[in-house]
């Protein structure tokens, strides 16, 4: 029997009226949660995903501001802006869309938001929470594909984890997160030897390396769960993630499709810390 596949948007929609409900008693204490949207320059995939996420905070009852700057933007100024807004009440979360025009150093701007704002999870400081266990921010994507592992009921206890690719803002927390949820993690860059060999172990493979067919049917266990975070074209023009899923889908258990998987997942957990912020505040 084929693979199940994760449904990202349903699952999104499903935690999406739990944040609206959260978010309608925080509204209703006069505190409606409120996140900054901040967009230098004009790449079109980024103006898409600034404007989901905008229309995504309407959908849930969100205060939102959306910042659009030119791409010649200096740094100071953002800093300046991003100074502003970490003393604004009305204010819970600050997103600065990534990547960021070369000028600009990407861990200065990370760094100047308040750690109790930073929703994306991309700070030290957080980072050294979720190292920790401490009560610091989830990055966005990883924390989706943790739901996404979730909503299929299998435990993680003592199972075998693959993470292919170690970026700080998917590979990395990625890793934490499982092993957080007690899995035995196995982290996959492009210096490992054999990936297959790691790959072929596992209960779970969690694929965020930006490279077509990187997991490919006969690297995958009968049973697997396969979490796709990749968003490559294919020769034809058309999104795909890293894993062969035509292919894959035949030995997996549960896999996760592109589109329609991690992505729609990385804006519903964005809500999910902004909810989260103001109920902290
Ligand atoms: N500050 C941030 N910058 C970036 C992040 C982030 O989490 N914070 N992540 C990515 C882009 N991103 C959100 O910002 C994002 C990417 C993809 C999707 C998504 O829903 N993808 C769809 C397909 C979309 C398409 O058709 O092109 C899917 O997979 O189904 C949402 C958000 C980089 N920057």
């Amino acid at each position: 029997m084929p693979a199940q596949l994760i449904d990202g948007i349903a699952l999104s929609q499903q935690l999406r009226s739990e944040i609206a409900q959260r978010a309608a008693a925080l509204t209703a204490k006069g505190k409606q949660p409120g996140l900054a949207v901040i967009l230098v320059g004009e790449d079109p995939a980024s103006q898409v995903y600034v404007r989901n996420k905008v229309k995504a905070c309407g959908d849930v009852g969100f205060h939102s501001v959306l910042e659009k700057y030119d791409a010649d933007l200096s740094e100071a100024a953002l800093l300046d802006r991003i100074a502003s807004l970490n003393a604004d009440p009305s204010i819970h979360g600050i997103l600065v869309q990534m990547p960021l025009p070369k000028h600009i150093n990407p861990h200065k701007v990370i760094e100047a938001i308040s750690t109790t704002k930073d929703v994306d999870g991309y700070s030290v400081l957080s980072a050294g929470e979720l190292m920790t266990g401490l009560t610091g921010f989830r990055p966005c994507t990883p924390y989706g594909c943790m739901k996404l592992i979730e909503s299929t009921g299998i435990d993680l206890r003592g199972k075998h984890a693959v993470v292919i690719g170690r970026s700080n803002t998917v590979g990395k927390p990625m890793g934490l997160l499982l092993l957080q949820a007690n899995a035995t993690v196995t982290i996959c860059h492009s210096a490992t030897p054999d990936l297959a060999y790691h790959t072929r172990q596992a209960d779970v493979v969690v694929a965020a390396v930006g490279r077509r067919n990187t997991l490919t049917a006969d690297m995958v266990k009968p049973g697997a769960v396969v979490i796709d975070v990749g968003m490559n074209r294919d020769d034809n023009g058309k999104l795909c993630g890293d894993v062969d899923t035509a292919n894959v889908r035949e030995v997996a258990s549960f896999i996760t499709p592109v589109p329609g998987g991690v992505g729609p997942m990385t804006i519903t957990m964005l809500l999910m810390n902004t909810v989260e912020a103001a109920e902290r505040t």
